[in-house]
């Protein structure tokens, strides 16, 4: 959602930079940001800034790290390989299935961010991504099927989640289905931002549970993207949340204060 004229900047620079982008952006958003009149403006600002003086190459949390449980282990492993390639008559061919990447910065999906620095601090950082303990807070990974228009993320909820005794905060299993079906809205539609969450909690969650975010797009009316959301055991056998979500397409300059 942020950042788009440096995106812009970015593609039509290309390299590998670009690429990295290309790999977590929908053809919607890359059309988008290739193509909105609203991004042009800031494209003279940027270009007198020098571009990443972070890392150019930021740290993918999706990969596992050793907090990882064996069965979030296991069901990464069953949906990391309907990302693979394979081979058919000598012809390479992918599957409808895709792992996204995750960083701990917004920006870092673009660049420095120096043209964002008035309206998001240095030190800013994605709310799901902002313990540095492994396993503490929110471990997860977003698969995403373009064909199916649906996405899975597996998440193992940490101890510092906890809501009840023993069981992980609504606010914090909130904050994952907004996080996991503003994505998949963001890739079908590009920019969005969430406009109405309900949410159904239907079981407590215990913490270190790892669970399915099962999510699908129900449907787009113009500027507004449907999605429906199941959270569930790896099983399926236990539901614990239902939801529905609204996400409006946005222009860039509507996080500088203007409307569309
Ligand atoms: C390019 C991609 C880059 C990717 C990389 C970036 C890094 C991403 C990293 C990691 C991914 C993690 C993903 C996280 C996802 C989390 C997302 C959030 O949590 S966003 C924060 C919370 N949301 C807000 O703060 C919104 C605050 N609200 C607003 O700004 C506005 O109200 C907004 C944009 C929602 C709508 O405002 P208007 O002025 O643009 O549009 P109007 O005319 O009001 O509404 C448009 C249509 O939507 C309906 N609508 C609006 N709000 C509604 C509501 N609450 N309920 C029902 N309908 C609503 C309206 O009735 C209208 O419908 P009719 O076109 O007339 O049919």
């Amino acid at each position: 959602m942020l950042g788009l004229s440096v995106m812009r900047r970015l593609l039509i620079s290309g390299g590998m930079r670009g690429l990295r982008l290309q790999q977590l952006l929908s053809e919607e958003t890359l059309r988008h940001l290739q193509t909105s009149p609203h991004n042009t403006r800031h494209i003279s600002v940027i270009s007198t800034v020098s571009l990443w003086p972070f890392s150019s190459q930021p740290r993918d949390f999706s990969q596992p790290n050793s907090s990882w449980s064996p069965e979030m282990h296991k069901v990464y492993d069953n949906y990391n390989a309907l990302c693979d390639t394979d081979i058919e008559n000598g012809e390479e061919k992918r599957g409808p299935w895709r792992k996204l990447p995750s960083y701990n910065r917004s920006i870092k999906y673009a660049t420095g961010g120096i043209h964002l620095s008035k309206l998001i601090q240095a030190k800013a950082r994605l709310f799901t991504r902002n313990v540095k303990e492994q396993g503490a807070t929110f471990e997860y990974v977003v698969f995403v099927n373009k064909e199916e228009k649906r996405c899975v993320c597996v998440f193992q909820a940490g101890r510092l989640l906890e809501g009840a005794p023993g069981h992980v905060h609504g606010g914090a299993i909130a904050t994952m289905i907004d996080t996991v079906t503003g994505t998949l809205a963001g890739f079908l539609s590009g920019p969005v931002m969430t406009a109405n969450l309900n949410i159904d909690y239907r079981n407590p969650m215990p913490l270190g549970s790892v669970v399915l975010i099962h999510s699908a797009l129900d449907r787009i009316e113009g500027r507004k993207t449907y999605i429906t959301c199941k959270v569930t055991s790896t099983d399926e056998s236990k539901l614990y949340t239902e939801s529905t979500a609204l996400f409006v397409s946005i222009s860039v300059g509507h996080l500088f204060g203007s409307r569309n």
